[in-house]
Formats: C-alpha cells, sequence, structure tokens
C-alpha cells in the first residue's frame, strides 16, 4: 500500500475541501497560491484550442489562457498522469519548490489544478518581451 507523503495528504485534502465547496471560479487558497476548477481553466484556454498552445516542455503542453478578471496565465497541462510516480513526484515537487519560491526573475505560479489523474499548474503569462527584458537586465548587472 502507497502511503502519501504528508505534502501529498495535505495537498489532496486541500483540493477536494476547494472542490466541495466552490464551482466557479476558484477561490484563493492562502492568498496567493489557488485552486483553480477545471471548468475555469477550461473556459480560460477556449477549451484548451490548439491556437491558444504556446509551447511544449518535457511535462507536457502549455497553454495561453485568460482568467476572468483578465489577467492572462500559462496553464501547463502534465501530460503524466498521477498513477505514474514519476509524475506525481514531479508534480507535487514542482508545486512544492516553485509556491514558496519567489524572485523577481522566476515566473509567479498562480495555482493548479486537479481533474480526476490529470494535472494542470498555472503560472502568469509572461510575454516574450518580458522574458527578454529581464534576461537582458540580468546580463547588465553580470557586465
Ligand atoms: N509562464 C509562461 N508564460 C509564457 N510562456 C510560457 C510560460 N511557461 C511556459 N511557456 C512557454 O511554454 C514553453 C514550454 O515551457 P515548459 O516550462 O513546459 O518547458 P521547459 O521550459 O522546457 O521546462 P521543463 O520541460 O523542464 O518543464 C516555453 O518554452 C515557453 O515558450
Amino acid at each position: 500500500m502507497k502511503i502519501p507523503c504528508s505534502f501529498c495528504a495535505c495537498f489532496s485534502a486541500s483540493v477536494q475541501e476547494q472542490q466541495t465547496k466552490q464551482e466557479e471560479p476558484g477561490e484563493d487558497n492562502d492568498g496567493n497560491f489557488r485552486i483553480f476548477t477545471y471548468r475555469e481553466l477550461n473556459s480560460a484556454t477556449r477549451g484548451f484550442h490548439p491556437s491558444e498552445k504556446i509551447g511544449e516542455g518535457g511535462f507536457g503542453s502549455v497553454y495561453k489562457g485568460e482568467l476572468r478578471d483578465g489577467s492572462l496565465v500559462a496553464v501547463k497541462v502534465l501530460s503524466i498522469e498521477l498513477d505514474s510516480l514519476r509524475g506525481e513526484r514531479g508534480f507535487v515537487a514542482e508545486l512544492n519548490t516553485l509556491a514558496n519560491v519567489k524572485h523577481q526573475n522566476l515566473v509567479t505560479l498562480r495555482g493548479c489544478c486537479v481533474e480526476g489523474t490529470h494535472r494542470y499548474i498555472v503560472y502568469d503569462y509572461m510575454e516574450n518581451n518580458s522574458l527578454r527584458h529581464t534576461f537582458l537586465g540580468d546580463l547588465q548587472i553580470i557586465f
């Protein structure tokens, strides 16, 4: 029998609690990290429409989305399902790290969504220019 780590247990309980008490949109979890509903992300990305796809990473596809409040987000759809130990570990490790690390050069983790065995991670959307300016800004400091 697999025993979940304390973070998994807390996270799972938090998600279930959020999902039972909310419909749409998701509420703030602790003011920063937020549990999104699948419906909200589905709506934000226009049903994960191919035209909204902005990239492909090692863990899955990334879609641009617009939340109801007008803010833009990047939604990473993990291609590895929770049944996979590697997927679960990667998901928990990424959230556990990013939710606690704040830096001007790191894209902000907005929250996540759990839908069945599927997992979604939501970040602030960064325009190419934002990333380029941040990078060039660092280079100017270095040189
Ligand atoms: N917050 C974001 N804002 C805008 N575009 C993003 C954002 N996050 C990811 N992308 C786009 O999606 C692509 C894939 O990103 P993703 O983080 O999934 O893969 P990666 O950078 O290769 O890292 P890894 O595979 O290790 O997770 C990026 O190259 C970028 O074009």
